[in-house]
């Protein structure tokens, strides 16, 4: 297929680009390039650098590439940014994907893969957490995402544009290969922080929070490997243009960790004693996150490789350790 990836030279974009490319299919990347990941655009496929806020450039790019399909990975992703910035991330993730939908009625691309969110969920009243449950975000990106994907039903009704939205748990890891990995600026998710901290030796991680109604009282994520997150996507293409039909699914692993236990097993893979600040309670995070992902495995057949945080954690040390500096080393 011809597909346009939108956000490709992103963490999770770039290795979405990657496997699409070993699948034969055809990849055009748009990118904004805020982050600065230029190493990260795969030199397979076609760039162009711009906002997916210019439908004007999108509907070209769509109808000059003679694309097929699109996946966006374009959307602002910081919990705690968003809870400081809530402007910011309405306007580009709801205008986003309204000049994104309205490109792609213009051109006539009819399929669209959207990486959702478990944020969408909020505080959710029973884990692990189906499809069905309510949504009911506690952060300004979690109430994004839920209008992105309400903005997606709407635009099936009206203009048959088919979606699906993959509701990610919590991503890390690194592509196997060592080519691809997690590099934010600033960063604040965990893992990365963590396997900065043992490669600096700075002693400067911190975790966020001990009075969480959880089994230790730090908060609880389900970890998915970044390639099987990514085999979702493809599957997830593969259904929606056979079945011709919008669908929403949780991709993660229906394990559940707390930060102290991720912290354990960072300790075990890497060797190295990662001393920890105790601090409080950051703003948006919900208590536990733990998918239910029966219906991707099921429907789609998806079967994520990595099942345990040791392995997810193996994987993003790799890249940890051979990029210390992230992507400015190379
Ligand atoms: O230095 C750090 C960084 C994070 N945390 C904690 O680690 C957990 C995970 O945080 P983080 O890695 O930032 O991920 P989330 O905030 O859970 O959000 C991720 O996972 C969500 C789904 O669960 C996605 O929607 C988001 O896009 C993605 O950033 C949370 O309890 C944080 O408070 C720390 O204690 N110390």
């Amino acid at each position: 297929m011809r597909v346009l990836v939108i956000g490709g030279a992103g963490y999770i974009g770039s290795v979405a680009v990657k496997k699409l490319i070993e699948q034969n299919n055809d990849v055009v990347v748009l990118d904004a390039l805020y982050t600065g990941h230029r190493k990260a655009v795969n030199p397979k496929a076609k760039f162009y650098q711009g906002d997916i806020e210019n439908k004007f450039l999108v509907s070209q790019i769509l109808r000059q590439e003679k694309i097929e399909a699109v996946m966006h990975f374009a959307a602002y992703s910081l919990v705690p940014e968003s809870v400081q910035k809530p402007l910011k991330y309405y306007d580009n993730n709801v205008s986003g994907m309204i000049a994104l939908l309205e490109a792609m009625k213009d051109a006539d691309v009819k399929y669209l893969v959207f990486s959702s969110s478990a944020a969408t969920y909020g505080i959710p009243k029973k884990l692990p957490i189906t499809e069905d449950s309510p949504l009911n975000p506690i952060s300004p990106y979690g109430e994004t995402k839920v209008m992105m994907e309400k903005i997606m039903h709407w635009a099936d009704k009206a203009d048959g544009i088919k979606s699906i939205a993959l509701r990610y748990f919590n991503v890390a890891g690194a592509a196997s290969d060592g080519s691809i990995g997690e590099d934010h600026s600033p960063e604040t998710h965990l893992i990365p922080n963590i396997l900065k901290s043992a490669v600096s030796g700075d002693g400067k991680f911190t975790i966020f929070g001990n009075d969480y109604d959880t089994k230790d009282g730090t908060n609880v994520r389900d970890y998915v490997q970044i390639e099987d997150l990514i085999d979702a996507h493809v599957l997830a293409l593969k259904y929606l243009v056979k079945t011709n039909k919008s669908d929403v699914f949780n991709l993660g692993t229906a394990h559940g960790y707390s930060n102290l236990e991720i912290l354990q097993a960072a300790r075990k893979v890497t060797n190295i004693e990662i001393p920890y600040t105790m601090g409080p309670r950051r703003a948006g995070d919900p208590d536990s996150l733990v998918a239910d992902s029966a219906k991707a495995r099921t429907i789609l057949g998806w079967q994520p490789q990595h099942e345990n945080a040791e392995d997810v954690m193996a994987s993003a040390w790799k890249w940890h350790q051979t990029h210390p500096q992230g992507y400015a080393d190379k």
